[in-house]
């Protein structure tokens, strides 16, 4: 086999793939072997903790799932304190609990059959101890570096769908929701809280589309309404293949904020449940998102802050400058 002086890397099909560095190549023959061949990395940063096939896999695909990340003892503590936020046996400052379009309406019962997610509960000392448990920030630091911020904090507790389909995420980018930059110093923590499949509306991606631009993002025309800000991307071609993550209580996917993933409907009785926390390296640095195809975002944020904290000289800034939180190293630039 003769190939050319070139990095050498493993594509998503598996195959052998190779980047020609020099137009006056050199021949070689022999063993084709990637750790003969240097390639450069830029999803992931120099660690010593994901192997090389790990890095290979988060490069090609946008996404690196651990199994049994987050103990059953931890996810119970994480399960009743949600039940009390629901219930609303304690208030935290901040705490954003959301309910389905479906029943947006419907009389209000405290209960967590009425909610679909609760955000931002970085005041929540049980909660938050998710994004601070060193199992996960250890992952996280090969994305972000080591100064390491908690962004945006979701608990997703997917309601049995009401009959309208409502209970499915559209497809998306979470950078859409994001003003800051670089977006490969970003990444999501998402830990299943118990088995996700299927049958109750597993996350689904599309693999290697972290390579590619932050796309237009509008509420799809679903007939059954969909959800306040969820919006998908515009267009979106159903026939790409799409890879359903099936996930056991406990396993954690890491994933970048371009890769394009949403999730199905729940069909079962049950509330699905994850836990999630996005990260960003504190050298990140804010971006105007004004003319840009993140500003129709920014109107519904800014709108949806200024009815909870009744400020409206606040930027889009301030808001994500209030609700993230160091976890480790030095708060530089975030
Ligand atoms: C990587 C990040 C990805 C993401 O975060 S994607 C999801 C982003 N979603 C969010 O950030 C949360 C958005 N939700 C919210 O801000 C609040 O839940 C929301 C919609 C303002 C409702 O706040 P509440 O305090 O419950 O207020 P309320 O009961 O008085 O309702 C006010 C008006 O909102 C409506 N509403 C409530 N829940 C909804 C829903 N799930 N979808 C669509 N509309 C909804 C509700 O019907 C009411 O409307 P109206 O004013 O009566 O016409
Ligand atoms: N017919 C559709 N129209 C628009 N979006 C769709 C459609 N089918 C799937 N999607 C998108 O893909 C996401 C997940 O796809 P998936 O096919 O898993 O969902 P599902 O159709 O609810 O369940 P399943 O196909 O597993 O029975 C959905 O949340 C939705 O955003
Ligand atoms: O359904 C889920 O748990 C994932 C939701 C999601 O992707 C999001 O909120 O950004
Ligand atoms: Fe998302
Ligand atoms: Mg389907």
């Amino acid at each position: 086999m003769q190939v050319h002086d070139g990095n050498v890397t493993p594509g998503s099909s598996g195959r052998l793939t190779i980047i020609q560095r020099h137009l006056t190549a050199v021949p070689l023959s022999g063993q084709v072997s990637t750790a003969n061949y240097p390639t450069k990395f830029c999803y992931t940063l120099d660690n010593n903790l994901l192997t090389t096939e790990q890095r290979h896999f988060y490069e090609e695909n946008g996404f690196l799932v651990i199994k049994n990340l987050v103990s059953s003892v931890d996810i119970e503590s994480f399960r009743k304190q949600f039940e009390k936020l629901c219930k609303k046996e304690i208030t935290i400052p901040g705490l954003l609990i959301m309910r389905d379009v479906a029943i947006a309406k419907s009389e209000y019962v405290p209960d967590q059959k009425a909610v679909t997610k609760i955000q931002d509960f970085q005041e929540d000392p049980v909660l938050f101890s998710y994004c601070s448990l060193p199992q996960i920030v250890k992952y996280v630091e090969c994305f972000t570096g080591p100064n390491v911020m908690a962004m945006h904090t979701m608990l997703i507790n997917k309601p049995p769908d009401a009959g309208k389909k409502s209970s499915r995420h559209p497809m998306h980018q979470d950078l859409h929701y994001f003003p800051f930059r670089p977006a490969d110093r970003i990444v999501c923590a998402w830990t299943a809280m118990e088995r996700i499949d299927r049958t109750n509306g597993c996350l689904v991606v599309v693999p290697g589309t972290h390579k590619g631009v932050l796309k237009q993002h509008d509420y799809p025309e679903w007939e059954g309404g969909v959800n306040k800000m969820y919006h998908g991307v515009r267009d979106y071609d159903l026939s790409i293949p799409r890879v359903h993550l099936v996930m056991e209580k406990g396993d954690t996917v890491f994933f970048h904020p371009l890769l394009i993933h949403g999730s199905g409907m729940n069909r079962t009785a049950g509330f699905r449940k994850a836990i999630s926390c996005h990260y960003a390296g504190a050298d990140c640095n804010y971006i105007d998102v004004k003319g840009t195809s993140q500003e129709n975002i920014e109107k519904e944020v800014m709108e949806v802050a200024y009815m909870r904290y009744g400020l409206s000289d606040l930027t889009l800034k301030d808001v994500w400058m209030i609700k993230s939180r160091i976890i480790k190293g030095e708060r530089t630039n975030l």
